[in-house]
Formats: structure tokens, C-alpha cells, sequence
């Protein structure tokens, strides 16, 4: 019979939360072990958010210099090196590896690597990467495993070996033809990037607009923006086969209103949303129930339905964000500790990274109206912040819902340059639960973008 290690808590998969929890506890003088089989601080630093980021500044770049002669500087000609643009990322991911380990081996948590599966309720057998296998039992064992992405039933599709994100991450070339299947986060934010890499690009996209949980109007800025920069939206488009091999030839056949159409290019995306990486790790053994879709059930404490062993991040069926599992982390910690901290009580920001970015927190006009809150809402074209006759940064607006009871800050949505920034802002104004003439009759450094929401503000109805 193999030994059984025993720890005070052991988490399974180094997320973005988990790993956090790990220092934290590591820290505190507790015997924490991390079970992480492929990436040394999970998904985000990794294959995710950063890369992601790094590559989209790059795109950026290239944009800024194939338009800049508009802003009064000439170059004779350009060309975007993909290799170098992976290059510069991969350096960055390096980084981040000694970071993490740097980090671990401060907070005295061990990390393990390989593959972990629960064997019994709280212990857990890890195939080790390098060979052999172990056991490790936790007084308290924490699930932060994560998602992959969903790849859908579509005739063809896997034969065509389309990339994910992963993968769209490695090109060292912009396809000439790149096809999306998704309207979402990756499949904008990626496709928006290959755009300005040069690629030509097509999203598809079954629903009837773009990024389903923003407003209409949200969803028709975004669709207008990334058409005006040459790409190719199809909505209401549902794919029905794909053929060939995706960075050869690969045609996408497509069911709309109107009938069938084929997308002939060079490669294929898959965005098309996550499937939490919770089907394999034993979880029959350990009296943890899935919900319908996959992900751990949790109450808003985040514990499971199993005593002593709780959930973290994406597999827990948290908000898709790196700031939410870091929350998530923050919520185990204290609640771990006697507290009592409860997911329902924060309020979620995010923001998508295309250019320029889209940002949200609070309420939309739709949940307002579907929950009967009633609100008042100031909307403002990006041409009316005056910073933007300075960059040429028009793009977009900015939109605040204020109660129609009292002066509360109910939702703030903006498309347009620095909106995640601006974003902030609003925030910390809703958290602070400031009444809205306070954020509007504040005196903000002129010329900045946050100076728009003076006029935005000013734009808010008075009480009906
Ligand atoms: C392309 C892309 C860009 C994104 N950009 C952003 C962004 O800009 N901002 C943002 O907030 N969010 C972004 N996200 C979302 C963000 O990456 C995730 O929400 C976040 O990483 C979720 O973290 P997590 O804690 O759930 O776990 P993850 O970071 O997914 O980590 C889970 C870890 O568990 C490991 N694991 C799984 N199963 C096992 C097992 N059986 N044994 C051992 N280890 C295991 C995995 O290898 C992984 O390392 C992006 C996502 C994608 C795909
Ligand atoms: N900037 C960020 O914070 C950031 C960036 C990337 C990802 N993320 C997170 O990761 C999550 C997952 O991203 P995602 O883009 O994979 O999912 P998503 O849920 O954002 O979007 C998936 C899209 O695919 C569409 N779709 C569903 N089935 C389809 C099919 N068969 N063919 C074509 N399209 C189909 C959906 O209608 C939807 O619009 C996001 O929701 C977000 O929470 C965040």
C-alpha cells in the first residue's frame, strides 16, 4: 500500500485563486501542497490573459504604425514579424514561471507536478510528470481546476485539428484567411488581433448579436467597430461542417436565415465558450456534486456539497475572470478562517481587450428592465470627451444607469479608448455607494478620458 502524505490543505490545480491561497497559507505556517499538471501558475500567465494581452499589444502596435502616417509619421513601409511577436511573448511567460516559483518556494507551499485524481474523499493520486505516482491527503482540499475549451459538434470540425486559443497563441505567422467560430471574449479579442496583424478575418456567430449578455446597443457598437476595421461578422450563423485542415485550407459551411453559406480560408478558430476540467478527477469518490453543466456546486461560501473541500474559480462556475477566482481565493481564506464571506455580496467588473476596449460592471439596461428596476440612463458618444480631438480616439460611448429611486449608481458600460481604466473609477464610486452628482460635479485633470464622465453624468434625468 503506497504512503499517504498528509497535508493541512491541498489544492487541486494551481489557478489563479489556488495559488493565491497556497502562498497565503504557506505563509501562515501550514503544510500546503499544490497538484498542478501542466502549468506552473494555471491557465492565466500561461495560455490565457497574458499572452493574450501581450500579443494584442503587439497587434496594436502594428496598427498604430500602418496608420501613422495620419498622425504625422512617415515610414517606408513595414511588415509585422510573427516570430518575433511570439518571441516577445514567451519571454514574458518565462518570466512569470520563475515568479511563481519564486513564490512558492518563499511560501514554503510545495508545488507538485502532475496529473491529480481524487482517490478518497480528501486524498488525492497524482501522476507525477516526471514519472511515478503519489499520494496526498488534505485536512482540507480546495478544487481550482479550471476549463478547456468547448469544441462543438460540428461535422468535420475535429478533422480539421482547428486551433484554440492555445494554439492561435503559437502562430509565427497572421493567417491569410482566419475564420472564427464564437462572437465571444476569445473569438473578438484574437480575431480583433489577427485584424491588425494583417490577416483577413470572419467571426461567426449563431446568436443574434454579438457578446449575448451586453446590451443591443453594446453588442451592435462592438459589431460596427470591428467592421469598420475590415472584419467579416456573420450573426445568426449557425455552422453546420467544416472541411479541410485549418492552416491549409479549411471551408466553414454555415446555416443563416437566408440559406446556406461556405467560408472558404487558410485557418480556424474555435472560441465558442469553456468546459470546466472537473469529468476526470474522481470527484465520485468525495461526495462533491456537478451542477447540470459541469461545474462544481458550491453555495456562496464556495464550499461543496462535501465537507471540508471547497472550490475555486472557473470549475466552480464563477465568473469567467482572473479576478474573480483571485476573489474566489479571498472569500476561501477568510471563510476558512471562521468568516463568513459570500460571493453574492461583490460586484464583478471586466473587459474585453479589443480596441478600442469594452468595459462593464453593475446592471445593463436589459437585467434592469428583466428584474423591473427601474433606472435612468445618460448615454454619451466618445466624441463628446474631448480628450478624443486630441487622439483621433472616436470610436465609441460611454453609458451609466442611475436609480430612479434615489442617486445610486446602478451599471456603467463604456466601449472606447482607456474604458477599462474609466471603468475603475465608476467602480470605486459604486462601491463607495457615492450619490452620482458627487462622481459628476467632481473636479477631474483635463484632458483625460475620465473627464467624459462630467458630461455623462450631466446627461442623467432628473427623478421622474
Ligand atoms: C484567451 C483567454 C484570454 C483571457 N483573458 C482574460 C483577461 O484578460 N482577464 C481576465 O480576467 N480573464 C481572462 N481570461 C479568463 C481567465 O484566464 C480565467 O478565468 C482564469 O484563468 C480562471 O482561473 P481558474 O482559477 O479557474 O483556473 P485556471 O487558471 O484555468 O487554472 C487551472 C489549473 O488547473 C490545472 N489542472 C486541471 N486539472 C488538473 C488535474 N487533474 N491535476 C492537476 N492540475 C490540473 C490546469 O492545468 C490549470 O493550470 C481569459 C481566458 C482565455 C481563454
Ligand atoms: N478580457 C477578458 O476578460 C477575457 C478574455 C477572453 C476570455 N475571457 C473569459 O473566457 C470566457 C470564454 O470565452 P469564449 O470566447 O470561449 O466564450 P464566450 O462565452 O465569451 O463566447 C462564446 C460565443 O460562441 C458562440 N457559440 C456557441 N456555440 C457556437 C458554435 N457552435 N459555433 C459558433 N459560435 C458558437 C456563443 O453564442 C458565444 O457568443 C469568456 O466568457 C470570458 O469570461 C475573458
Amino acid at each position: 500500500m503506497m504512503e499517504v502524505q498528509e497535508y493541512d490543505v491541498v489544492i487541486l490545480g494551481s489557478g489563479q485563486g489556488g495559488k493565491q491561497l497556497a502562498w497565503h497559507l504557506g505563509r501562515a505556517g501550514k503544510k500546503v501542497a499544490v497538484v498542478e499538471r501542466r502549468w506552473v501558475g494555471g491557465a492565466c500567465p500561461a495560455v490565457a490573459c497574458l499572452p493574450s494581452k501581450n500579443e494584442l499589444w503587439s497587434a496594436r502596435v502594428a496598427n498604430l504604425v500602418k496608420n501613422s502616417a495620419h498622425f504625422g509619421t512617415l515610414t517606408t513601409g513595414f511588415r509585422v514579424d510573427m516570430g518575433k511577436v511570439r518571441e516577445r511573448k514567451q519571454a514574458m511567460i518565462e518570466r512569470e514561471i520563475e515568479l511563481h516559483l519564486a513564490a512558492y518556494k518563499a511560501s514554503g507551499a510545495e508545488l507538485i507536478m502532475g496529473s491529480g485524481r481524487f482517490i478518497d474523499s480528501k486524498a488525492i493520486e497524482i501522476a507525477l510528470n516526471e514519472g511515478g505516482t503519489r499520494i496526498v491527503k488534505g485536512n482540507e482540499v480546495v478544487i481550482n481546476v479550471g476549463s478547456h475549451a468547448a469544441i462543438p459538434d460540428v461535422p468535420g470540425l475535429i478533422a480539421a485539428r482547428a486551433l484554440t486559443h492555445i494554439e492561435a497563441l503559437e502562430l509565427e505567422y497572421a493567417p491569410s484567411h482566419l475564420i472564427v467560430l464564437g462572437g465571444g471574449y476569445v473569438g473578438i479579442e484574437l480575431g480583433h488581433a489577427y485584424r491588425q496583424f494583417g490577416s483577413r478575418v470572419t467571426i461567426i456567430e449563431p446568436g443574434k448579436q454579438l457578446v449575448a449578455r451586453e446590451d443591443a446597443d453594446v453588442a451592435g457598437e462592438l459589431a460596427t467597430i470591428l467592421r469598420d476595421d475590415g472584419i467579416e461578422v456573420l450573426m445568426g450563423a449557425q455552422p453546420v461542417s467544416v472541411h479541410g485542415l485549418s492552416g491549409d485550407e479549411v471551408t466553414v459551411t454555415v446555416r443563416m436565415a437566408d440559406g446556406e453559406r461556405r467560408i472558404e480560408g487558410s485557418d480556424l478558430l474555435v472560441a465558442v465558450g469553456r468546459i470546466a476540467n472537473t469529468s476526470d478527477i474522481g470527484l465520485d469518490k468525495t461526495g462533491v456534486d456537478l451542477t447540470e453543466r459541469g461545474f462544481v456546486r458550491v453555495n456562496d461560501r464556495l464550499e461543496t456539497t462535501a465537507p471540508g473541500i471547497w472550490a475555486i474559480g472557473e470549475a466552480a462556475g464563477s465568473p469567467q475572470f482572473t479576478h474573480v477566482s483571485v476573489d474566489d481565493f479571498r472569500i476561501v481564506r477568510d471563510n476558512m478562517a471562521g468568516g463568513n464571506r459570500r460571493t453574492s455580496e461583490r460586484l464583478v467588473p471586466y473587459v474585453m481587450f479589443i480596441d478600442p476596449p469594452l468595459a462593464h460592471v453593475g446592471l445593463s439596461e436589459a437585467e434592469a428592465s428583466s428584474r423591473g428596476i427601474p433606472v435612468r440612463v445618460s448615454k454619451i458618444p466618445m466624441t463628446r470627451v474631448l480628450r478624443t480631438l486630441a487622439t483621433d480616439e472616436t470610436k465609441g460611448f460611454m453609458k451609466v444607469l442611475v436609480s430612479s429611486d434615489d442617486d445610486t449608481i446602478l451599471g456603467f458600460t463604456m466601449i472606447g479608448s482607456e474604458a477599462g481604466e474609466v471603468l475603475a473609477a465608476v467602480q470605486i464610486a459604486m462601491l463607495a455607494k457615492l450619490p452620482y452628482p458627487v462622481l459628476r460635479d467632481a473636479v477631474i485633470s483635463h484632458l483625460t478620458i475620465a473627464e467624459g464622465l462630467g458630461p455623462l453624468l450631466a446627461g442623467v434625468p432628473p427623478r421622474p
